[in-house]
């Protein structure tokens, strides 16, 4: 079986912005994959290139081995998209809206009444079947949305930011609904801001920080790359020399080295396994230790480090910094093309959504 998703050197831009950056990225068949970055790291473009809302400018993306644009149908019915926005017809009850998007998808009606039962069902919202979606809360439009997206039973699903702005009930429902999902050989590609969810969640979680691929680990893979402080409290204060003298002497294995009064800090790789030698160094250095105390860095750490910002200036095309004549007016065309492009997209997505496609 191919990967349930296969991306290699995908480049999305919107005009001079590159929103994507040679974004090459695998998530195997039956992974919990979750993919995180900061505002505008382009995780919403990369989800929209996978089911077609948004046409990319080069490389391959592939879902179970459907190119996304030449074998459009086939990677889209193998996806189920729970996306950010709430883009639901408002006039229909909520059942008629989950049977139509069955059958957009080739499923006979009667067949797509049963699923559309059985997804209200699973979600929680049966009770709710004959309402339209204005009426619901915003807790059920986001279990409808979910309801939408399973109710083609899709061997991927994906879920942009499921539970922003949910209260922490709904939220522990949908992590215990899509894990059983995933344990029932659903693939899970999950967009978040909260690491917390990542880390409990997901199998491995890809990092994107404007446009590129950051890193691909175990969230476990990830906290080991995180280094842990040594906190000591000294019996006597520090003076700013013995400081300086205990840099030099711990230099061996003290990353950076910090004091305060009779307070000491210490990064380290692994706190566990230098502890001891710490305190034998700070014992011969004739110091006496009040008590001491190990800390991870969180994943939360990790994360803000390796997305810390750069250059903005790297998102954009190398053509918009061009000085020459001839730059320019390659942009001027660049930019009447994606105007173009960008009016495809807009009608294939209002196209789509009203067939509650998207
Ligand atoms: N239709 C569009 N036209 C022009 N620029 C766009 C368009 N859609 C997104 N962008 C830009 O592309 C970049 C990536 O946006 P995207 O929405 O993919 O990021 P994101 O990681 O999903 O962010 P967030 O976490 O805030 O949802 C941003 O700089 C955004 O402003």
């Amino acid at each position: 079986m191919p990967p349930a998703i296969e991306t290699t050197d995908l480049v999305k831009e919107y005009g001079d912005l590159r929103a994507l950056q040679e974004l090459s990225l695998t998530v195997e068949e039956g992974e919990f994959f979750g993919l995180l970055g900061p505002n505008g790291a382009g995780k919403t473009t990369f989800i929209n290139t996978l089911v077609g809302l948004v046409r990319k400018t080069a490389g391959e993306a592939a879902v179970f081995g459907y190119d996304v644009e030449t074998e459009y149908q086939q990677a889209r019915d193998a996806i189920g998209l729970a996306p950010q926005e709430f883009n639901v017809d408002r006039f229909f009850p909520i059942r008629e809206v989950l049977i139509h998007k069955a059958g957009y998808h080739g499923i006979p009606e009667a067949e797509a009444a049963d699923r559309a039962d059985e997804v209200l069902k699973r979600v929680g919202i049966y009770d709710k079947r004959n309402e339209r979606f204005d009426w619901l809360s915003g807790g059920m439009k986001r279990r409808l949305l979910l309801a939408r997206a399973l109710v083609t039973d899709p061997d991927l699903l994906i879920l942009d930011e499921p539970t922003a702005g949910v209260d922490v009930q709904l939220r522990h429902d949908l992590w215990e609904l899509v894990t059983e999902l995933n344990e029932e050989g659903t693939t899970v590609l999950l967009t978040t801001h909260y690491i917390e969810e990542a880390e409990r969640l997901c199998d491995r979680v890809g990092i994107m920080n404007e446009g590129r691929k950051v890193t691909v680990a175990t969230p476990e893979e990830l906290k080991t790359r995180g280094t842990d402080t040594i906190s000591v409290r000294l019996e006597t204060p520090l003076s700013s020399s013995a400081t300086a003298d205990l840099e030099t002497g711990l230099g061996a294995y003290a990353r950076e080295l910090s004091s305060n009064g009779n307070r000491l800090e210490v990064r380290v790789d692994d706190g566990g396994s230098t502890a001891p030698q710490l305190l034998s160094d700070l014992e011969t250095a004739g110091y006496e230790i009040a008590d001491l105390e190990i800390s991870r860095t969180s994943l939360e750490e990790i994360f803000v480090d390796l997305t810390r910002s750069e250059d903005r200036t790297v998102t954009r095309s190398s053509a918009s910094s061009g000085e020459d004549g001839s730059a320019t007016s390659s942009t001027r065309g660049e930019d009447e093309r994606e105007r173009g492009r960008s009016r495809d997209e807009a009608d294939r997505n209002t196209e789509r959504e009203r067939e509650g496609v998207a």
